[in-house]
C-alpha cells in the first residue's frame, strides 16, 4: 500500500529541488524577452515550448545544485532543511531527477524551438550548476559577479526562442540582470555572513568583511539605475518605462544607502526582498511598456 503522507513528503522534496521561486522569475525574465522580441503577438510555439525548456533547465540546474552543494547545505541554517542533507531524498534520486528534466528540456528545445537557444540553455546550465557551483563559489568572493552571467542568460534565451538570433537589445536585458546578481546576493550574504563562514565559502562579506561588502551594494546599485535607463536611451524602450526604471531603481538606492548607514541585518534582508520585487517589477514595466 502506498503510504499518502511519505508520498506527499517525497513530490514536495522535488519541487523545491527545483528552487521553485528563482525559476518562476528566471522564466518570467525568459517570456519578457520573448515578447519585446517582436512587435506583435509571439507565436505559440516558442512561447509554449521555450518557456517548457528553459524553465525545466534551470530546474535541472537547481537540482544539480542541490546535489552538488549538499555538505555545505547541511552547515547552514538557512539551507539544512534541504531534501538531501534532511534526507528527504538521497543522491541518485536527486540526480536521477535532475538528469531527466535536464534531458527533457535540451529534447524540448533542440526539436519543439532551435539549436541556438538549446545550446545557450546548455551552457547557462553548466555556467550555474557546475562551473559557479564546484568551482567559482568556492574559490573567489567574485563568484556570484561571474557566475550572474548563467542567471542572467534567460531574457537571451527567451528573445533567441523566437528569433533564432543573439540580438543586441536581449544583451542590454543580460546586462540589467548581470549587474543586479550582486546587491541581490550580497544583501543576503552580509546577513548571513556567519553561516558562510562557518561553511567556509568565500562569499565577499567573509572575505573582505561587512562594511566593504555593504559599499560594493551601493556602487552596484547606482551602477544598476544607470545600465537600466539603456532600453530607453536605445530607442527599444519608451516613457512608462523610463519612470518606472528610475523610480524603481531609487527605491533599491534608499534601501542600499540605508543598509550602509545603519548596518543593520533587518535592513539587509528588506534590502534583498526588495531586490527580487525590483527585478520583476522592472521585467514587467518592460513587457507594458511594449504594447504601449
Ligand atoms: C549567481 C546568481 C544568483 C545568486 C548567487 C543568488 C542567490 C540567492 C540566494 C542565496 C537566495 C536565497 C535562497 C533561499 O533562501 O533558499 C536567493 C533567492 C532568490 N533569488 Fe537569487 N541568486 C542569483 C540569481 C538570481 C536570478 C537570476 C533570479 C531571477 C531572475 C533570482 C531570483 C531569486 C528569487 C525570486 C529568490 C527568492 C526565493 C525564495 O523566496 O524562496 N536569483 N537568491
Ligand atoms: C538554464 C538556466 C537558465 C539556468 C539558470 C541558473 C539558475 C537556476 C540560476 C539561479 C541562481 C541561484 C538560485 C543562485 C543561488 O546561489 P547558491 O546556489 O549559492 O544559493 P544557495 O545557497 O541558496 O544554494
Amino acid at each position: 500500500m502506498i503510504n499518502d503522507s511519505t508520498n506527499t513528503i517525497s513530490w514536495k522534496s522535488y519541487y523545491e529541488l527545483c528552487k521553485p521561486k528563482v525559476v518562476l522569475l528566471i522564466i518570467f525574465t525568459a517570456v519578457v524577452g520573448m515578447f519585446l522580441a517582436v512587435p506583435g503577438m509571439v507565436p505559440w510555439q516558442p512561447l509554449v515550448f521555450g518557456t517548457i525548456g528553459i524553465g525545466l533547465a534551470a530546474s535541472s540546474a537547481a537540482a544539480i545544485n542541490h546535489y552538488l552543494d549538499q555538505k555545505f547545505d547541511a552547515k547552514m541554517a538557512r539551507t539544512k532543511g534541504r531534501p538531501l542533507p534532511h534526507g528527504d531524498l538521497n543522491g541518485t534520486q536527486v540526480l536521477g531527477f535532475a538528469f531527466t528534466i535536464g534531458a527533457i528540456a535540451m529534447l524540448v528545445l533542440i526539436f519543439l524551438v532551435n539549436e541556438l537557444t538549446a545550446f545557450l540553455t546548455f551552457l547557462s546550465l553548466i555556467g550555474y550548476a557546475v562551473i559557479y557551483t564546484v568551482y567559482l563559489k568556492h574559490a573567489t568572493p567574485q563568484n556570484i559577479v561571474i557566475g550572474g552571467a548563467a542567471g542572467a542568460a534567460p531574457p537571451v534565451l527567451g528573445w533567441s526562442a523566437v528569433t533564432s538570433t543573439i540580438d543586441p537589445h536581449a544583451l542590454l536585458l543580460f546586462l540589467i540582470i548581470f549587474i543586479w546578481t550582486p546587491p541581490h546576493f550580497w544583501a543576503l550574504a552580509v546577513a548571513r555572513r556567519e553561516e558562510y563562514a562557518k561553511a567556509d565559502i568565500p562569499m565577499l562579506p567573509v572575505t573582505h568583511g561587512a562594511e566593504f561588502t555593504r559599499l560594493h551594494i551601493v556602487f552596484y546599485t547606482v551602477l544598476l539605475i544607470l545600465v537600466s535607463l539603456l532600453p530607453y536611451l536605445t530607442g527599444m524602450s519608451g516613457m512608462l518605462y523610463l519612470v518606472s526604471a528610475i523610480g524603481l531603481g531609487f527605491g533599491f538606492l534608499y534601501y542600499a544607502v540605508l543598509l550602509k548607514k545603519t548596518a543593520d541585518d533587518i535592513i539587509a534582508m528588506k534590502a534583498f526582498k526588495y531586490s527580487i520585487l525590483y527585478l520583476m517589477l522592472l521585467f514587467a514595466a518592460l513587457l507594458i511598456d511594449h504594447y504601449l
